[in-house]
């Protein structure tokens, strides 16, 4: 069959080509229903990564966060019409210590091998998960998100002290918010507390106990674990700042994806003894936590919901356009697209 691709050819240069594909294989072929937009796909849109990485990356199809229905399953592992989440990362080999998303072998959907914007993705079984039938498909379609930070609860989980009574997660945005929601729900008994920029964005954190701008942080606030959710050279003042408030023996998880290397102030990471890890993507397993977490607390789906800011019908590239451009002036929130192509 035909497959009809949608790449981006250069930053804001979106064309459709045509993709030979056979069913006699074994990869399942999904329709995809909604996607969401990713800052890394804005990146690429925009051109704002490195004229390196531009030539190396394009052309390919954006897109790693998204839901359709399975058309097509030769391994029968699930029912013709089934909805599920895709998985973007793809692994071509297996380690008993290095996970499959930190592998440097593994590819990534819509990071220099095509994404979602497809009439029709094809994709192996075991990267694909099933999606609660009567979840919003609106907050299903940005499933990968919430996954990478359950992905950073099981390392945060692996790698910190016991002592888990406070943490500061820096960065109101979705990110931010979604790893507050987290460690909210995993956490209850926890005091946390969010540091952001903007107070409208920092209202919708409700479920924190506190939520501080970083100019008006009180004296005395102290946590014991942190996480980075803001990226960018915003991403530099963050680390630093949580460096100076986190309390002695903490962990540091960096989540926030920054262009430039940042500098960080490591004289006090030694001096308090700090561990600073990062963490990035998610697995198949983190897909099915993350179900599973919809599932045992319906409240998360609901909150999660306040993050849909736009969404778009996709029946032409001139609508993904509309739907990018809409996305970059966007203060808060995701841009849902609803694949109609
Ligand atoms: N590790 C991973 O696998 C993943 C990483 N990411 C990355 O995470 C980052 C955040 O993504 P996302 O949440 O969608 O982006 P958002 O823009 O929604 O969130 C970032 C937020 O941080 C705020 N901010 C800026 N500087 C600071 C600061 N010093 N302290 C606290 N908050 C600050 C921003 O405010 P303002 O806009 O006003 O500057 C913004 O509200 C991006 O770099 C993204 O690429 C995303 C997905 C997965
Ligand atoms: O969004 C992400 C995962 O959800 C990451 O930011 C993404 O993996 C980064 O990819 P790239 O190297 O192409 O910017
Ligand atoms: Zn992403």
């Amino acid at each position: 069959m035909i497959n009809q691709v949608y790449q981006l050819v250069a930053p804001r240069q979106i064309e459709v080509t045509y993709d030979e594909r056979s069913l006699n294989s074994d990869r399942v072929v999904v329709r995809p229903t909604y996607l969401s937009i990713c800052h890394a796909d804005q990146r690429y849109f925009t051109g704002s990564r490195s004229a390196e990485v531009l030539a190396k990356k394009l052309p390919m199809a954006m897109i790693h966060e998204g839901i359709g229905k399975v058309v097509h399953d030769p391994s029968g592992t699930f029912a013709i019409g089934t909805l599920v989440a895709m998985v973007p990362n793809t692994p071509s080999e297996t380690d008993d210590i290095i996970g499959e998303n930190y592998l440097r072998t593994s590819r990534f959907r819509s990071s220099g091998y095509d994404g979602y914007m497809q009439d029709y993705v094809f994709i192996k079984s075991d990267r694909l998960v099933e999606v609660p039938a009567d979840l919003d498909p609106e907050v299903a379609a940005f499933t990968e998100l919430v996954s990478v930070s359950v992905h950073a609860m099981t390392r945060f989980d692996q790698i910190a002290h016991p002592r888990r009574e406070t943490f500061g997660v820096w960065g109101d945005g979705n990110l931010g918010f979604i790893t507050a929601l987290m460690l909210r729900k995993l956490y209850p008994e926890a005091k946390l507390f969010v540091f952001g920029k903007t107070q409208s964005k920092l209202d919708y954190f409700s479920f924190a106990d506190e939520t501080y701008h970083i100019d008006q942080i009180p004296e005395g606030v102290s946590f014991n674990h942190g996480f980075e959710c803001v990226g960018g050279i915003g991403s530099q003042y963050a680390i630093n700042q949580m460096i100076d408030y986190i309390i002695p023996e903490g962990t540091m998880a960096l989540l926030g994806v920054s262009e430039e290397p940042v500098a960080i102030n490591t004289r006090m990471i030694l001096e308090k003894g700090l561990r600073v890890y990062g963490s990035s993507r998610s697995t198949p397993a983190d897909f099915a936590r993350t179900m599973e977490l919809y599932q045992l607390y319906p409240d998360i789906p609901a909150y999660l919901s306040n993050l849909v800011s736009g969404v778009f019908q996709i029946r032409q590239i001139e609508d993904i356009h509309q739907a990018f451009e809409s996305d970059l002036t966007n203060r808060f929130g995701k841009t849902v697209m609803e694949w109609c192509m």
